[in-house]
């Protein structure tokens, strides 16, 4: 790193956004925040809280917060965005010239529909000059701004790019490791949201720990199985962005995933649960992606289809469980057949 400060601006006042740029701003990293709502902005910039989206959590009063994209993004050499997926694509392609030379991260964890892309795929056609990378971990926004520890994962195959992201954001709290593997730690973010919808609901079902467990270790098993099947590596499912996030959103009522999941458990619809909410939950949308993506392409994956019959296709709860269990009963740890295998044998 040279002695020149990086100049930040994170794009989305979310409880992501926030939370990240706080985070950096309190690290005395020049830090800007763009958020669309003129009176949020106000609030954070007087109050110093996003009372929407954090409340009760002070930010560093040195963040500046703005609505002028252009500026901010002008003015940085590092851009985050989190913003949900849904939102993506329209808000890079506003600044897209304007990123090039710049390293873009993306922290969104969901999948655009038609072409299953990716977050980094998007920012590759609507900024082809940029620089990117992909942060993904168990990195629930509450708990990194009470300071709890934690650690993400950065990836990109650029290796100096990932070290400037641990440089901006690595600290005694939040540790920052690398990886090369873009797409495994995308999708690994990315498809944990849809287990975190199905483990919220056994938890309101009071199902039991060993029920718990049990899921969560099939859901690694799917989502493995789908990512290899899709060209990631296994080995990053093993990482922080695979089972990692997966525990976590899995276990934790802070998770926005875990309580849709909860509310539907509860005997909510999924537009109440939603509506409920608040928030993004891109658990919902990733489902339906994931399940006309893995019906493409042959993939096995009970899990996803089991939930999208029960929100969908208005399938009973009961005869989806009762499917589920009385299914073949297959290897348990499958992949380390391929991982033993050669290059040349996988293909
Ligand atoms: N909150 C968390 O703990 C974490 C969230 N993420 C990911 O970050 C992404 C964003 O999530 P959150 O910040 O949690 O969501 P959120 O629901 O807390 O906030 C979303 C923000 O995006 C803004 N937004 C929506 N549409 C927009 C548009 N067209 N232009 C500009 N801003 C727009 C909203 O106004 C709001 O400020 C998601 O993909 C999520 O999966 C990743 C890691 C942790
Ligand atoms: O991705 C997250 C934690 O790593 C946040 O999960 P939720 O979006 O379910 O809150």
């Amino acid at each position: 790193m040279t002695d020149k400060k990086i100049s930040v601006c994170v794009l989305g006042g979310g409880s992501f956004g926030t939370t990240l740029a706080g985070l950096m701003a309190a690290r005395g990293v020049p830090v800007t925040l763009w958020l669309r709502d003129e009176k949020v902005a106000a609030e954070i910039a007087g109050e110093h809280e996003n009372k929407r989206y954090m409340p009760g959590f002070k930010l560093d009063a040195r963040l500046v917060v703005t609505t002028d994209m252009h500026a901010a993004v002008a003015a940085a050499d590092m851009v985050f965005l989190a913003i949900p997926s849904s939102a993506f694509r329209s808000v890079l392609h506003d600044i897209g010239p304007q990123l090039a030379g710049k390293d873009v991260i993306s922290t969104t964890k969901g999948i655009e529909q038609p072409g299953f892309l990716m977050m980094s795929d998007i920012a590759g056609q609507e900024a082809p000059g940029a620089r990117i990378a992909v942060l993904s971990g168990p990195n629930l926004a509450k708990e990194i701004a009470t300071g709890e520890l934690t650690a993400t994962v950065v990836a990109s195959e650029d290796q100096a790019l990932c070290s400037r992201v641990q440089a901006v954001l690595g600290s005694r709290r939040l540790r920052v490791y690398a990886s090369q593997d873009k797409y495994g730690v995308e999708l690994g973010g990315a498809l944990k949201n849809v287990y975190a919808i199905i483990s919220g609901m056994a938890a309101a079902l009071g199902m039991g720990e060993n029920t718990k467990s049990m899921l969560i270790t099939r859901s690694l098993a799917e989502m493995s199985r789908f990512a290899v099947h899709m060209g990631a590596s296994p080995m990053t499912f093993l990482g922080l962005a695979g089972v990692g996030d997966l525990i976590v959103t899995c276990m934790s009522p802070l998770s926005r995933n875990y309580q849709v999941g909860f509310a539907l458990g509860q005997g909510h619809t999924l537009d109440e649960s939603v509506a409920q909410l608040g928030q993004v939950a891109e658990g919902v949308n990733t489902l339906k992606v994931l399940k006309q993506k893995s019906d493409e392409e042959g993939v096995y994956m009970p899990l996803v289809t089991g939930l999208h019959a029960i929100l969908f296709e208005q399938q009973p709860l009961d005869a989806v469980i009762g499917r589920l269990m009385s299914a073949e009963q297959k290897d348990d740890v499958e992949f380390s057949a391929f991982m033993s295998c050669t290059p040349l044998e996988k293909e």
